[in-house]
Parts: C-alpha cells; sequence; structure tokens
C-alpha cells in the first residue's frame, strides 16, 4: 500500500484525538487535568523546567491512555465474550495508565509544593 502524505497521517491521528475526546471518558478526564495544569502553570508562573516536567508527565499519561484504549479495541473485536486471557490483557493494559498516573501526581504535588508553600 502507499504511504498517505504527511499531511493526510496528521489528519488522521487528529481525527483519533477527536474521536477519542467524544467517545472516552477516562480520556476526556485526562485532557481536563492537562487544561487545568495549563492554568496552573500560567497562574503559578512555573519555571520553564518545571512546566515541561508537568506537560511531559501529562502527555504520558495521555499517550498511555491511548494505548490502552487500543488494547480494548482490539481485545473487544477478537474475543467480545468473557474470556480470562482477556481479562488479564485488559488488566495489564489499564495498570500502565494507573502507574503512570500516580507517577504524574507523585510529580505534580513535588512541582506545585514548591510554589504554593
Ligand atoms: N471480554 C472480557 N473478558 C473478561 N474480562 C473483561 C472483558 N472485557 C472487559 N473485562 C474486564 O472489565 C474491565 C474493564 O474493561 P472495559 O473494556 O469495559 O474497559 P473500560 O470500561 O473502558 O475500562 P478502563 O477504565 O480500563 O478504560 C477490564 O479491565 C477487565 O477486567
Amino acid at each position: 500500500m502507499r504511504k498517505p502524505p504527511i499531511h493526510r497521517s496528521f489528519w488522521n491521528a487528529i481525527k483519533g484525538v477527536m474521536w477519542l475526546i467524544k467517545s472516552e471518558r477516562n480520556f476526556q478526564i485526562e485532557v481536563s487535568a492537562l487544561l487545568i495544569n495549563v492554568f496552573l502553570i500560567l497562574y503559578l508562573k512555573l519555571t520553564v523546567n518545571d512546566a515541561a516536567l508537568i506537560f511531559a508527565v501529562s502527555f504520558a499519561v495521555l499517550g498511555l491512555e491511548i494505548l490502552n484504549t487500543c488494547v480494548e479495541k482490539i481485545c473487544d473485536l477478537i474475543q467480545p465474550e468473557f474470556d480470562e486471557r482477556i481479562k488479564i490483557i485488559k488488566d495489564i493494559a489499564a495498570s500502565a495508565v494507573f502507574l503512570m498516573s500516580i507517577g504524574a501526581v507523585i510529580v505534580g504535588l513535588l512541582v506545585y509544593s514548591k510554589y504554593l508553600f
């Protein structure tokens, strides 16, 4: 298959993000958290390094959420019925988001505490 032009690849990716914002509750929550962080970065006047750290962990959570959603969609496609193996696969994929979210909260507490206390 011929590779699509670069602008079409970007457009496909943007459509993917729009679908996630419209359809996935967890993704909506994580995008809201990102927007709150943008507000706090501006309001508390974070240094460039601290802002970069907050952006890095926020986008890491979003990226893992996207991969988790892909795993869920593929699982639902290949096995719509209850299956113990699918349960393990989905639980493991969800744990990646869970662990990264804990890491992001820890980073947030460490960074913001410098500006609040
Ligand atoms: N086909 C299945 N067989 C066995 N267990 C399943 C199956 N589908 C879902 N589960 C269980 O339900 C959980 C939630 O799966 P679901 O596909 O509903 O994702 P979700 O509601 O979008 O959750 P998440 O918060 O992880 O995104 C899984 O982590 C798994 O434990």
